[in-house]
């Protein structure tokens, strides 16, 4: 006897997403179907590697498929599969919950959309989550699902209408693998809600956007009998017809494949239901033999910086799936491509840890990746829309590559770009950077930290603009990690304004000043401003290493730089984040001698050395510096009160 029936509710993410699925706005309604035969293909694919494994598994796979059944008169449609089927708890936690990574962020986007009535902006988002099995409640208004575990005893039957709740049943006969049963909405063409049950129409969308499922879809067709005589009423014909060609698309040569076959393809793979940005398909015959179809998406995943996040390269040993998310065909930084990779000489028992050793694959690994930078490089030069798409999706990804992928260094720093004072709107490779330099300029400028604004109004940036050096702006996490390894693009060094010694009236302004000669004027001030600075020095010697003046200031009073080997604060506070002990790290003030705050300190500094307002004019010049460049006070309401004294005593 089957057991009771369980209400559950679905998880609060779930239900959001359902409610909008069901109240879905997305125009093609179809792609529920390809989303449900893509399920049941993965379903096969994991039966036919299970079994192949595992010699006991009490498992029939003689006739994989998957069959789409219909009944015009109760408006149901079924897409059956017999292949791995899920157990009663896999159902309540695969379906019964979306424990996709992203989900929360995708919610609140959906909600924020939502809210502002922005249709598009709603079916974009659900285009590229993608919502596989929920997609059903697009065209149904009770979805039934039946299955059974290959192995298992007792079945399971599912049911939900996509509202707050779903029902559970342990059944105690069930078909191997899994039915779900549409109980499908009134037809409304002028929301493009079909006749799922016209066997026409299945067909149509099965050769639109299923055709290369390795598995046959198949479905009954009733046609008139042909031998019927005159007038008779003949029992309709029933055949079966498998509505897919069933072709690896990965196996085909490239110029029979239309771009929509591509499309469709990556859509499977990839569970995105946008369009890929690149595509990628190659093959390599000889000693060692492999095909490759990789992809590109057109925008980050939700999920890209989160560690753990899914990579998507499946794997094929000989037509059959081995598994996805194979890391070891592409390195971390590009696990934004998506795709599948047929090896022909690989063992289907491989493990995971077998193929991070594995020197074919080592080999592969090589040349796909040279494949895709080199699709990157071929987008930078031949469509500047689409690569500028691609460096704004996936550029912080790829600049991790300049820290672990030595041997395509200087690909992945030629096909970089980076925001830059020279245009507001556009990046600028470094290539081009270079051919702007001015004479004379020996240095690429580089500043890193939170924002461009901040940057731009930076202290340190002062003299550079007013003297016209262009300074690369770079406010992504990982560039103040990467700048600190990579020290020149080919042969041209890379400095940062906000280390070292600046010195823009020599020849190039940056390094340690070394090799200009003084003028007897500068001689002068820097006498003058001598015990100022050693004072300063010494009041201020707990927060800075030293203090000296500067030639990068020409509107700020002060600024505070790093020594030249010195890690930024921005890099800092991003190790602090992490929880890394660090040594607290001290940094230099710089003066601008020109200032009148400054050369006012240094005549009050000669007039009386021991007034004790001097001690708190450096204290707030100190603060101010540190606030220029968006800096954090150590003790912001010490630095108020000061500040508010000063002023009251001015009015
Ligand atoms: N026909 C099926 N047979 C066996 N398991 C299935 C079947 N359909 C769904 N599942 C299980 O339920 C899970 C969730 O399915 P769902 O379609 O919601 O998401 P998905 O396919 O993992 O990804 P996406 O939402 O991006 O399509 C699947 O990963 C799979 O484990």
């Amino acid at each position: 006897m089957s057991g009771k029936v369980e209400t559950h509710e679905f998880q609060a993410e779930s239900r959001q997403l359902l409610e909008l699925v069901v109240h879905s706005i997305y125009s093609n309604k179809d792609v529920f179907l390809r989303e449900l035969i893509s399920n049941a293909s993965d379903a096969l694919d994991k039966l036919r590697l299970e079994s192949l494994r595992d010699s006991e598994l009490e498992a029939d796979t003689s006739d994989l498929h998957v069959a789409l059944e219909t009944d015009p008169g109760a408006r149901t449609l079924t897409v059956r599969d017999n292949g791995i089927g899920m157990s009663r708890d896999e159902v309540m936690s695969l379906i019964g919950t979306i424990a996709k990574s992203g989900t929360a962020e995708f919610a609140r986007k959906l909600k924020e959309a939502n809210e502002s009535q922005d249709a598009a902006a709603s079916a974009d988002l659900i285009g590229s989550f993608g919502v596989g099995f929920y997609s059903s409640f697009m065209v149904a208004d009770k979805v039934t699902l039946v299955t059974r575990r290959a192995g298992e005893r007792h079945g399971t039957r599912w049911e939900s209408a996509g509202e707050g709740t779903y029902e559970v049943q342990t059944l105690d006969e069930a078909p191997q693998g899994t039915a779900v049963t549409l109980h499908l909405k009134p037809e409304d063409s002028e929301d493009r809600l079909f006749d799922y049950t016209d066997t026409g129409r299945l067909r149509q969308i099965v050769r639109k956007h299923s055709d290369f499922i390795p598995w046959p879809v198949r479905t009954t067709v009733e046609r008139p009998a042909e031998d019927a005589a005159e007038g008779e009423d003949a029992a309709p014909e029933r055949t079966v017809e498998t509505l897919n060609s069933m072709k690896a698309l990965w196996a085909r040569s490239a110029d029979e494949i239309s771009e929509e076959e591509y499309k469709e393809f990556y859509r499977h793979v990839s569970h995105d239901w946008t369009d890929p940005l690149e595509t990628v398909h190659t093959r390599a015959e000889g000693t060692f033999e492999y095909q490759a179809v990789l992809f590109i998406p057109s925008h980050a995943p939700l999920d890209l910086y989160q560690r753990g996040g899914h990579g998507g390269v499946h794997l094929y040993v000989r037509r059959v799936f081995i598994m996805d998310d194979c890391t070891a065909l592409l390195p971390e930084y590009l696990r934004f491509v998506k795709g599948v990779v047929d090896a022909q000489d690989l063992s289907l028992n491989v493990s995971r840890e077998a193929l991070q050793q594995d020197r074919q694959i080592q080999l592969m690994h090589r040349r796909l990746v040279k494949k895709i930078l080199s699709a990157v490089t071929s987008l930078r030069e031949k469509d500047a829309e689409r690569y500028r798409t691609f460096w704004r999706e996936f550029g912080p990804a790829m600049k991790e590559g300049l820290l672990s992928d030595f041997d395509n260094r200087d690909t992945l720093l030629g096909l970089a770009s980076f925001p830059s004072t020279h245009d507001p709107d556009e990046q600028t490779s470094l290539r081009d950077y270079v051919s702007r330099m001015k004479e004379g300029q020996e240095h690429i400028y580089f500043l890193t930290g939170e924002s461009r604004t901040r940057l731009e109004n930076s202290p340190h940036i002062e003299a550079f603009q007013a003297k016209g050096y262009e300074v690369l702006l770079l406010t992504d996490p990982v560039d103040e990690v990467w700048v600190e390894q990579i020290r020149e693009f080919d042969g041209t060094p890379l400095q940062s304004i906000a280390k070292g010694q600046v010195d823009l009236d020599a020849a190039d302004g940056s390094g340690d000043g070394e090799g200009a000669e003084k003028s007897a004027e500068d001689e002068q001030r820097d006498e003058d401003f001598a015990p100022l600075l050693g004072w300063l020095g010494t009041a201020l010697g707990e927060d800075v290493k030293s203090v000296r003046l500067s030639s990068r200031l020409t509107t700020s009073p002060a600024c505070v730089v790093g020594d030249a080997h010195d890690i930024t604060p921005n890099l800092e506070k991003m190790y602090r984040a992490m929880g890394q002990e660090l040594p607290p790290i001290k940094r230099i003030l710089e003066l601008n001698p020109g200032h009148p705050l400054v050369t006012g300190l240094k005549d009050a500094h000669t007039a009386n050395a021991e007034d004790p307002a001097l001690t708190e004019t450096a204290e707030l010049l100190y603060g101010m510096a540190l606030l220029a460049e968006g800096g954090e006070l150590a003790d912001p309401s010490r630095f108020t009160r000061l500040l508010a004294n000063r002023l009251a005593a001015g009015l």
